[in-house]
């Protein structure tokens, strides 16, 4: 009888095969509820036909500019104010909270590049999850370049941190890059794990824990940092991630102490303002550039230097001769031959490079297109240009940056050709902008700028 109490005692504490294989390390179960709690994050701020958290009626608005700067703050912390000082764009500002309901759009040229500035009605806390018009309002800040995170200097600090966990709550990485981790799926072998530095934060329990939860069986995962859990799951959710750098415009600084400023300076990434005064208004506008990362390329004339007023600005991430082209006009790229830039990009000075070239800030560009020569008849056309005459700023930038050079030297009568603005000697100097009435003209057809007269003067060549 005491053998069969025994027996079932034993049964008792001696757990099955199947309870064996089930027990998992505590850092499985961690990284399992990670997942789960991410995968649920993302499907309620994922807006389900219609509703949800995508930005509603008078919340998106057309974007302009080679850049967006959305305002994030508390009600009445000044971000209207500022967008006026900014901009000069007038969006109420009054004393009292909820004064903007809507996104209001400004422009702001810093540089040369024209970048829009997106003033946003206030967030309060919980917005992320649906308060307020916060979900719509944090969508828009989603897709800007940029985000300042507006604060009164008079309201506890605290208040930033609460911020930054609605934008991350929200899927918004603020002043991050993307994690160092390469995550191939495959169709067998199982889960394979490589890591090139110690991982402090996570093990391989964790990781399997993930990849399980989001039905990952087969899968190269090559870490490259010192990675959380986290980490892992923003890469696997990278699609409804965005990596956005933020400046902390600490605003109202006009009702402080130069002490209490002093303090303010030691926030990383934090500029002291007053926007109702525009003091240090500058310098928040100089620390929104360096954010940015634009570049500027300068556009060069043959045998002119090159124009500094007005430089072609593209993203860091898009900033190839090739996004240089269609940033100018699309069809340039259908004729492009090379370009020839000089800057921070080459190694020689200038340099012939083709259209996978990446450009650099303030690099000098000149684009040449496919030749055309008409060696025979009356006007020799080294380079021709398809734009069309209507096509005012096609036509400006062309004639400015890429001359068609002609030789008149043999066939145009010399002082014609100068009461036509045009260079009568035989080295084919740039040829300045063309009236349009000296175009029409019958003897000059061959020299102006559309498509149409190039045929004339190709066939009047043959
Ligand atoms: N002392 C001081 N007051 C400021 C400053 N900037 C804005 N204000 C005041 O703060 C109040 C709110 O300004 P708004 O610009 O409307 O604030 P907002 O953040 O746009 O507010 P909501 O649209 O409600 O989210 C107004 O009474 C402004 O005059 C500043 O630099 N110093
Ligand atoms: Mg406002």
């Amino acid at each position: 009888m005491a053998t069969t109490v025994d027996k079932q005692r034993l049964f008792i504490s001696v757990p099955s095969p199947q309870a064996l294989l089930a027990r998992r390390p505590v850092s499985y179960i961690a990284g399992q509820l990670k997942a789960k709690l991410a995968k649920l994050k993302r499907e309620l701020l994922t807006p389900s036909s219609g509703s949800g958290g995508g930005a509603g009626v008078g919340f998106d608005v057309a974007r302009t500019g080679v850049a967006s700067v959305g305002f994030i703050g508390f009600p009445s912390v000044g971000k209207s104010t500022l967008m006026s000082r900014l901009t000069g764009q007038h969006s109420e500002a009054a004393a009292y909270e909820f004064t903007t309901l809507t996104t209001v759009p400004g422009q702001v040229v810093y540089n040369g590049a024209k970048i829009q500035i997106l003033d946003l009605p206030g967030i309060i806390q919980g917005a992320k999850d649906g308060k307020g018009r916060g979900r719509q309002v944090i969508a828009v800040a989603k897709t800007c370049h940029l985000i300042f995170i507006v604060l009164d200097v008079n309201k506890p600090l605290t208040d930033k941190r609460v911020i930054e966990n609605e934008l991350e709550g929200f899927g918004i990485r603020i002043n991050k890059s993307p994690p160092n981790i390469v995550l191939k799926k495959k169709d067998k072998g199982g889960i394979n794990i490589t890591a090139t530095v110690p991982l402090t934060h996570i093990d391989h329990d964790e990781i399997k824990a993930v990849l399980a939860e989001y039905r990952m069986a087969n899968a190269d995962v090559a870490i490259r940092c010192d990675a959380t859990v986290d980490d892992l799951i923003d890469v696997i959710e990278a699609k409804s991630r965005s990596y956005i750098p933020v400046i902390y415009a600490l605003n109202k600084i006009d009702a402080i102490s130069i002490e209490e400023l002093d303090l303010l300076y030691r926030i990383p990434n934090a500029c002291p303002i007053s926007s109702e005064h525009g003091w240090n208004v500058d310098e928040l506008l100089e620390q929104m550039w360096e954010k940015l990362n634009l570049v500027r390329v300068y556009t060069k004339p043959k045998g002119k230097m090159p124009d500094y007023t007005a430089p072609v600005v593209l993203r860091s991430t898009a900033c190839t001769v090739e996004d240089f082209c269609n940033s100018i006009h699309k069809t340039i790229v259908e004729q492009f031959k090379l370009a020839i830039v000089y800057g921070k990009s080459v190694k020689h000075q200038p340099q012939r490079v083709g259209l996978s070239h990446e450009l650099a800030d303030e690099d000098i560009s000149a684009v040449l297109k496919a030749s055309y020569g008409i060696h025979k008849g009356a006007i020799s056309v080294k380079a021709a240009y398809t734009a069309n005459e209507d096509d005012h700023s096609l036509g400006d930038w062309e004639v400015h940056n890429d001359p068609v050079l002609v030789d008149t030297s043999n066939a145009v009568d010399a002082a014609e050709a100068r009461s036509l603005g045009l260079e009568t000697n035989s080295t084919m100097a740039p040829l300045p902008l063309l009236q349009p009435a000296a175009a029409r003209s019958a003897r000059t057809r061959a020299l102006t700028t559309d498509q149409t007269s190039l045929k004339y003067a190709l066939q009047a060549a043959a």
